[in-house]
């Protein structure tokens, strides 16, 4: 997977019929133009956005599943998560979890992280994951420090936190040649640990190690292009997908590009499994939706929370785990 433009091979041109992803990529991606009497480009209005698969409404693609015959067991998952890193989730009977319509093994957990614990996921995912030893996009750039306390020096001349882009967790992936490399790993955070492994179980893919991580930064009206994630030796285990701030159009495709892709909305504290098909599917970020601010994060209560939330205005952030080799 490509998580930069800059990063990104350079695509054979195919025609239309081949690539029916880069022309739905397309409508969906936010696009600029300069008025004859301007200098500055201007954003283009909005797409039309009917054929957005939105999971708070009802939608002919999707389904309802029921996780209750897994009850016992998450119950106890739960309480010792609980305790182990204070993630506060819902009790199962209330999850709320959608299937989609011809892709098996896909599922989407509606507001499964609350606002409040949101602000925690933030607050790791820019005062913690990019420090040292993880390794961050800033690193080939400017050097092995380059994502140390890139908080903390925001408001120095020569702050980088606008660069980043992504921060890997665990087996450290190599994007050159598309691997992992199975030296020893990054400790992997305890508490993505906790709630993807959770997550895993509750809906069916126990057990679950993640044992890679990627932390997407996405900037305001910032995308991702369309890519396969294969390199795991394990694709048999889901990628479990969490979003923070602003929506996004997320597209799910098939196995090729001509497949044509199903756009997704995909909303702050909103928990994606990718398991089954999916798992083998191209797939992409089309467009932050940068207007959509959630209210809890454009009008933070909490002071200790205001900071990050300002920085978070037009923003989106993406955490996804991986079970990189095969176990038992
Ligand atoms: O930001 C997202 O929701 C998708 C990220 C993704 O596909 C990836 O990092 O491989
Ligand atoms: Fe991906």
């Amino acid at each position: 997977m490509l998580t930069t433009q800059a990063m990104m091979a350079p695509q054979p041109t195919q025609d239309a019929e081949e690539n029916v992803y880069r022309v739905v990529e397309r409508i969906y991606k936010q696009h600029y133009y300069t008025p004859p009497n301007r200098t500055k480009p201007v954003a283009m209005p909005l797409p039309d956005l009917s054929k957005v698969v939105d999971f708070e409404a009802s939608h002919p693609n999707l389904f309802e599943i029921d996780l209750k015959e897994n009850q016992h067991y998450i119950d106890s998952l739960q309480a010792y998560n609980r305790e182990c890193s204070g993630l506060d989730l819902p009790p199962l009977e209330q999850w709320r979890v959608y299937g989609l319509k011809g892709y098996d093994g896909f599922m989407y957990i509606r507001r499964l992280i609350a606002p409040e614990q949101q602000y925690y996921w933030m607050e790791r995912c820019i005062k913690d994951y990019p420090n040292p030893p993880n390794i961050t996009n800033l690193k080939a750039l400017y050097g092995d420090d380059a994502g140390t306390d890139l908080w903390l020096r925001r408001k120095e001349p020569d702050s980088m936190l606008n660069k980043l882009a992504w921060c890997t967790l665990g087996y450290q992936y190599d994007w050159t040649p598309r691997k992992y490399h199975k030296q020893q790993p990054v400790a992997f955070p305890p508490d993505i640990a906790s709630l993807t492994t959770l997550v895993a179980h509750a809906t069916g893919s126990g057990p679950y190690l993640p044992e890679a991580a990627i932390v997407n930064y996405y900037k305001k009206d910032g995308n991702m292009g369309g890519h396969l994630d294969n390199a795991e030796y394990e694709m048999k285990k889901p990628i479990v997908s969490i979003s923070f701030g602003c929506d996004a159009i997320f597209l799910l495709g098939g196995e090729t590009r001509a497949i044509e892709p199903i756009p997704l909305l995909l909303r702050s504290g909103d928990v994606m499994i990718m398991g089954g098909r999916s798992r083998y599917c191209y797939h992409g970020i089309a467009r932050v939706m940068s207007d959509n601010t959630p209210e809890h994060i454009k009008h933070c209560e909490q002071e200790e929370y205001k900071d990050l939330c300002s920085y978070m205005k037009g923003r989106r952030l993406n955490i996804n785990t991986r079970q990189v080799f095969e176990r038992e």
